[in-house]
């Protein structure tokens, strides 16, 4: 699905290089438990992956589940998501205009469940900016689940969420996965979340490792 070679980061100014990768490669069906301490360049990794950040030196490269498939789909949810002005309603319909004209009639059904799996189902008109970090976090997951991602990449997705809204948000992931799409997920706490994954990535001391964690719980994964 995705391999990465010789990926090297350093920032303007600072003597020594944030990572160098060597080599890793992430397979469909693999779901992955992003570690590393504060500052190890996580958030930078899962932007380089997403297309956010260009590369400097290395490679990303994605494949196509089957010659003349479309590139995968990557979805980045940062921590402190970035919401439209206007309703909830608004910020979902913004996403539905994105997507090809054959997939929108399909989302626009969806979008009751959405709102419904999210527990958003009673701020659909309200404004977004006025939301709580947890709404915030939930609305910008759904925003993701709508746009069907191969890949969904979670930044710190349960930070300062309180137990109801990581259920929430566990039910909208567990859905994509069984769509078909792998996660990635970066957390310093195990949670629910953490809970799904099969593999952990961790970056120390200017690399990645991988290794493989118990499989997740109970989850069938279709593959893609
Ligand atoms: N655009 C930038 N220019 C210069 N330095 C940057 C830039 N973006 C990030 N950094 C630095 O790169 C390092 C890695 O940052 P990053 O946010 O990727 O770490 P992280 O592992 O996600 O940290 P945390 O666990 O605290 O969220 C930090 O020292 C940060 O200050």
């Amino acid at each position: 699905m995705l391999s990465i070679e010789r990926l090297h980061q350093s920032w303007p100014d600072q003597a020594e290089a944030l990572f160098d990768i060597e080599h890793v490669s992430w397979s469909a069906g693999q779901h992955v438990w992003l570690q590393g301490a504060n500052g190890s360049g996580k958030t930078t990794f899962m932007r380089l992956l997403s297309g956010l950040e260009p590369v400097q030196q290395g490679r990303i490269d994605l494949f196509k589940k089957r010659s003349g498939a479309e590139e995968p789909r990557i979805c980045y949810l940062h921590q402190t998501p970035y919401l439209f002005a206007g309703s909830v309603e608004r910020n979902l319909q913004f996403v539905i205009r994105s997507l090809a004209s054959a997939q929108r009639p399909a989302a626009r059904v969806a979008l009751d469940l959405g709102l419904q799996l999210a527990g958003l189902e009673g701020l659909r008109h309200q404004d977004a900016v006025t939301l709580s970090g947890g709404e915030r976090q939930r609305l910008a997951l759904l925003r993701a689940w709508l746009l069907q991602p191969d890949i969904l990449l979670l930044d710190e997705p349960a930070a300062n969420l309180d137990d109801d809204s990581v259920v929430l948000m566990h039910r909208l992931v567990t859905d994509l996965i069984e769509k078909g799409a792998s996660i990635m997920v970066s957390s310093h706490q195990k949670n629910l979340l953490t809970k799904l994954c099969n593999t952990r990535w961790l970056i120390a001391s200017g690399t990645l490792t991988a290794s493989s964690l118990e499989a997740a719980a109970s989850l069938r994964c279709r593959p893609a």
